[in-house]
């Protein structure tokens, strides 16, 4: 008889691992599975309540807002508010971080950054969404938190994770010791242990970027792109584009299946689309903890260096045999030469 394990058990049997573990981590993950169960009872009746739509607001990244976005914001702030165990959190939703004061977390040590929704332009048309969250613990011993505790490097994260709303809705995560999902049962409403020790193949066929933006693409990204579209029997070539447009379902796609995702500097976006903090960063660690890689076409999106809250960055992610041939490719044209391009300047070929 297959035994279920719920995410509160697996959590709890795995706080062992950890040398400093009195649970606040536990109580953590526990707080976020429970707002993601909220999120996840919006999102799956999303067309019969008036939860679609813009909320007519704009965030700090000059996006507007959809109602989603700004519900899961706020589920998730009240679960991670009340739990008691995190301090300040960081959200793509919120211009400036929230130090979460009162009794409640008075010794909380996590700082929780976050992007509620993910893959916001698919909400109204019933197509996989996201949230994605990554977890640090303060350096500081006293007072109140740092920026220095705020903005720490990819490298520092102690947690980090998605929800993919879905066909079925998986809660994915890693503390550093290996990747696990979980499937979420309505039956009893838990999130139960689905898919262990998850491990991304070191090489794979797919490939998933906005082609829309090709001609504004650095040529070492049109260069990867001809690599994968050229027939070649002997490496499986041409490889098959695949491309949902939520981070979160392309890479839980690519994690299972093998593949790659790029988010690269465009003319749209010259310092890349998507955000480090809440979103490249908790998703690296997750792809490498299942034995993938992540750059940002040149270095390790890991040890990137942190500025801002809603600093953005190019990204490569995915199967290791795969970044590693697009970096390849980036190689040949110098980080200045890929700024250059798009400014007009002359195409250096
Ligand atoms: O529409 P584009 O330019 O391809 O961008 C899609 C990307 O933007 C995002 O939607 C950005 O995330 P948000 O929806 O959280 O703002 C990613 O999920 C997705 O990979
Ligand atoms: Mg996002
Ligand atoms: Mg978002």
């Amino acid at each position: 008889m297959k035994v279920t394990k719920t995410l509160g058990q697996f959590i709890i049997e795995k706080q062992a691992d950890f040398p400093y573990a009195k649970g606040e981590l536990s109580r953590l993950l526990r707080d976020i599975g429970i707002a993601a169960k909220l999120v996840n009872r919006e999102v799956n009746k999303a067309g019969l309540v008036d939860i679609i739509g813009e909320a007519g607001t704009e965030n700090i990244q000059g996006e507007n807002q959809k109602k989603l976005d700004v519900y899961a914001n706020e589920q998730f702030i009240s679960a991670l508010t009340y739990g008691g165990e995190c301090c300040i959190i960081v959200s793509e939703e919120n211009d400036e971080y929230l130090h979460i004061e009162g009794e409640v977390s008075k010794d909380a040590k996590y700082i929780v950054a976050i992007d509620p929704l993910d893959g916001s332009s698919n909400i109204d048309v019933n197509v996989n969404v996201g949230t994605i969250f990554s977890i640090y613990r303060r350096k500081s011993t006293s007072g109140k938190p740092t920026m220095d505790d705020i903005l720490q490097k990819g490298v520092e994260q102690v947690a980090a994770g998605y929800i993919t709303y879905g066909s079925s809705t998986m809660l994915v995560y890693t503390t550093g010791k290996g990747v696990n999902g979980f499937t979420l049962d309505p039956s009893i409403g838990e999130f139960c242990l689905s898919h262990p020790n998850m491990r991304i193949p070191q090489d794979g066929h797919i490939y998933s970027i906005n082609e829309g933006h090709y001609t504004h693409f650095p040529d070492g990204v049109k260069k990867y792109l001809k690599y994968c579209q050229v027939e070649d029997k002997v490496t499986n070539r041409p490889y098959t584009s695949r491309y949902i447009g939520s981070m979160v379902a392309d890479l839980h796609r690519n994690l299972i299946l093998g593949g790659i995702f790029i988010y690269p500097v465009t003319a749209s976006a010259p310092n890349g689309k998507l955000r480090l903090v809440y979103e490249c960063n908790p998703m690296a660690f997750l792809i490498e903890q299942a034995g993938g890689k992540a750059s940002n076409g040149y270095e390790r999106i890991l040890e990137l260096d942190v500025n801002h809250l809603h600093q953005r960055s190019a990204i490569f992610i995915g199967s290791e045999n795969m970044v590693n041939k697009a970096e390849e490719m980036m190689s040949f044209f110098s980080p200045q030469q890929t700024k250059k391009n798009f400014n007009g300047d002359v195409v250096i070929q």
